[in-house]
């Protein structure tokens, strides 16, 4: 197994570029976030590799093969996003059904227990579900499927806080049981934060980057105190972004520490977090 390569993908919807020129690796067994902003081009990225959508140039590799118009490549994937390919009069137990006979790996027997305990009624045709039971029933699918290389996209869309937890600790039980690719596409950065182990950014259709979370947050730090004290240490540093509040001042910085300066001048040193992290990657011109 080589993982999925992503080859200087673009992709266009008329004069909309969604994708530029994308080139990017998912390794085998690791837990990925697959972060960027509203419309960055995560679902994009996910679709053409999924075979949902055709890339305009570039490829996708799937160990090794094109996912493109692939069988054999794309058995070995599993997409959950928030489009419904089932069919909505179908049941969801016929929707079990139907997975196990697909792709043969699938555990309707887990499958059920995993319904009964998000009260997931299987008798249910997918049109009556609500937004959250859409969700949960998707994910079961997802967690109930022996492929190497799952895609979820906005995975707990309209989930409570706890079937969310729920979901968080399944996936890891699952994953611990059975290391897998997955890569997770979110908004929600800080629930999903402690369970993935790289990331990857898309910035309005384009790589912004690809590493794991330890060495991103290990790459920069934050520093607070009084705002000329802030700015005196800061000066010639690289800043990603600041807070103010009154006369205090956060600033987080990319680079080493100059741990000898901090405590000459009593600022407060502290670990940088993945969310403000990408809010300050990410942040446009003008925004706050
Ligand atoms: N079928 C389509 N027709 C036209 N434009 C599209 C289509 N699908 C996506 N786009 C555009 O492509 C860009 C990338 O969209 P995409 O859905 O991949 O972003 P995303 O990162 O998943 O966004 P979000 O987090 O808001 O779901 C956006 O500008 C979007 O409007």
């Amino acid at each position: 197994m080589t993982g999925i390569q992503i080859q200087e993908l673009t992709k266009r919807f008329g004069d909309n570029v969604a994708l530029q020129n994308v080139s990017l690796t998912f390794q085998p067994g690791k837990i990925y976030g697959l972060l960027g902003r509203n419309g960055a081009g995560k679902s994009t990225l996910l679709g053409i590799a999924a075979n949902r959508l055709f890339a305009d140039s570039g490829q996708v590799l799937i160990d090794g093969e094109p996912a493109c118009e692939n069988d054999r490549a794309q058995k070995k994937l599993y997409m959950m996003s928030e489009k419904n390919l089932y069919p909505k009069d179908m049941r969801v137990r016929d929707v079990f059904r139907w997975s196990e006979r697909f792709y043969g790996s699938f555990d309707r027997q887990q499958a059920q227990v995993l319904a009964q305990q998000f009260g997931l009624n299987t008798k249910k045709r997918v049109k009556e579900l609500s937004t959250g039971y859409t969700s949960i029933f998707k994910l079961i699918v997802a967690l109930c499927l022996d492929v190497p290389y799952l895609f979820l996209d906005e995975p707990v869309l309209g989930l409570d806080a706890n079937h969310r937890e729920m979901f968080y600790h399944l996936l890891l039980k699952n994953y611990a049981d059975e290391p897998r690719t997955i890569i997770i596409a979110t908004h929600l950065i800080e629930e999903v934060a402690n369970l993935i182990e790289e990331i990857a950014i898309i910035d309005e259709g384009r790589l912004l980057m690809s590493q794991s979370v330890q060495s991103l947050l290990d790459s920069g730090y934050c520093v607070s105190g009084k705002a000329g004290d802030v700015d005196a240490y800061a000066a010639g540093k690289k800043v990603i972004g600041e807070d103010v509040l009154g006369g205090l001042k956060t600033a987080y910085i990319l680079g080493s520490c100059d741990r000898q300066a901090l405590c000459d001048s009593g600022l407060e040193l502290s670990k940088l977090n993945l969310q403000k992290l990408f809010v300050e990657l990410t942040k446009k011109e003008g925004e706050q």
